[in-house]
């Protein structure tokens, strides 16, 4: 088995064998990798041309009532940032990213109870800033609020939502209850489908560097397609202070870009990030070189939000910005995508997610 002869097979049509799959995954010859990368980029040129989507990112409150055991923002950390931003706070905010040039807000908070107790006024908290952030900005809306009753979902889409981001971190189910604690796998998971069936599109991602396999990592590609995600992404696992993962050493991130070019293959036409919340600004050529086409977690200096693996780079000095990025976009010969483009594409996934919800309620 050689990379050719598996970009080859892919090139004609052909499904991916586990071992194939494999043997990509664990590559690390550089002329290999670079092989795979090229192939990479060859398809997101043909489904996207040079334009990439840019995400702004509002984390707007990282209370928490959970305890990843991954994530600096658990509720018994008592080390990380914590805020709950004000109402005025995260409309400034998504207006100077508006005005910045990014496509779309990425409205997300940890588990707040504020905003998800189902209280007398039940989630109007949560509904209502969706409205106000959707009717200040006119931005197609992402929300990541964790896992959220089914019956919120018609009203979050009402509300002004395109997309509900929930990411399962491993379709491995032992390894989820040893990351996401007392978070049920089967209701995260049944939460997406349902999403998908109130017109939400949905956004899965995988952590790595987290006592994952090839095989966790091959396994979670096949759910991803049963999913029907029309963004999937993967992050390299930073450890943070103050959590129980905090002394494990930080891997290399070169898992990551293998998964990201051979998530590229099996989803010619999905969004798939390069995230900026890992390696920051200096993290951003290598993942959209593997194939990316969104960049994520841009966020505005001094509006006192945070990152999640990386909760301050390169944040107060402006690089995790629109204009940060524009040398890193030129040198790999793209641009950004304007807010028609973003969403023509988004029209055109919300009416063929539609189309399918409907074929599968028939069958
Ligand atoms: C902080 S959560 C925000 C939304 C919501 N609280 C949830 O968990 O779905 C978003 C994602 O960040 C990623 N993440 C959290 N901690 C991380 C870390 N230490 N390293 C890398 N990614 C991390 C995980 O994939 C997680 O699903
Ligand atoms: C992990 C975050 C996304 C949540 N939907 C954000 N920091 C990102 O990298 O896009
Ligand atoms: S990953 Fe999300 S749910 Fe888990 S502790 Fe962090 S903020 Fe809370």
């Amino acid at each position: 088995m050689n990379i050719k002869q598996i970009l080859f097979r892919n090139r004609c049509g052909a499904e991916l064998s586990h071992a194939e799959l494999a043997y990509m995954l664990e590559l690390t010859d550089p002329a290999e990798r670079d092989a795979l990368f090229r192939e990479a980029r060859r398809i997101r040129q043909q489904n996207f041309g040079p334009e990439v989507f840019l995400y702004g990112f509002v984390y707007f409150s990282t209370y928490c009532r959970n305890g990843c055991r991954f994530c600096g923002f658990r509720s018994q950390n008592r080390q990380s940032i914590r805020y709950r931003r004000s109402r005025e706070e995260i409309l400034e905010a998504a207006v100077r990213l508006k005005d910045s040039g990014v496509n779309l807000l990425d409205l997300t908070m940890g588990e707040d109870p504020y905003y998800l107790n189902d209280g007398e006024r039940g989630y109007e908290r949560l509904l209502e800033l969706i409205r106000a952030v959707r009717e200040e900005t006119g931005l197609p809306l992402m929300v990541s609020p964790g896992i959220v009753p089914e019956r919120l979902l018609p009203y979050l889409r009402e509300a002004g939502a395109d997309w509900y981001a929930l990411y399962q971190e491993t379709h491995t189910p032992a390894l989820y209850d040893r990351l996401r604690l007392d978070q049920p796998y089967q209701e995260r998971w049944e939460r997406k489908l349902s999403a998908r069936r109130y017109g939400l599109l949905v956004e899965e991602g995988l952590l790595t560097g987290v006592g994952d396999t090839t095989a966790d990592q091959i396994h979670s590609l096949r759910q991803m397609e049963l999913l029907g995600a029309r963004q999937v992404r993967t992050m390299t696992f930073v450890p943070q202070k103050g959590t129980p993962l905090e002394n494990v050493q930080a891997g290399s991130c070169s898992r990551e870009l293998n998964l990201i070019a051979v998530m590229r293959l099996l989803f010619p036409n999905r969004l798939i990030p390069a995230s900026l919340d890992v390696e920051g600004l200096q993290g951003l050529k290598s993942r959209l070189d593997a194939g990316a086409n969104v960049v994520t977690s841009l966020i505005p200096p001094d509006a006192g939000l945070a990152g999640v693996a990386q909760s301050e780079k390169d944040i107060g000095d402006g690089a995790r910005t629109v204009q940060g990025i524009q040398p890193v976009l030129a040198r790999c010969g793209l641009r950004a995508a304007s807010s028609k483009q973003y969403a023509q594409w988004l029209d055109v996934a919300h009416r063929q997610d539609c189309r399918n919800e409907r074929k599968r309620v028939s069958v």
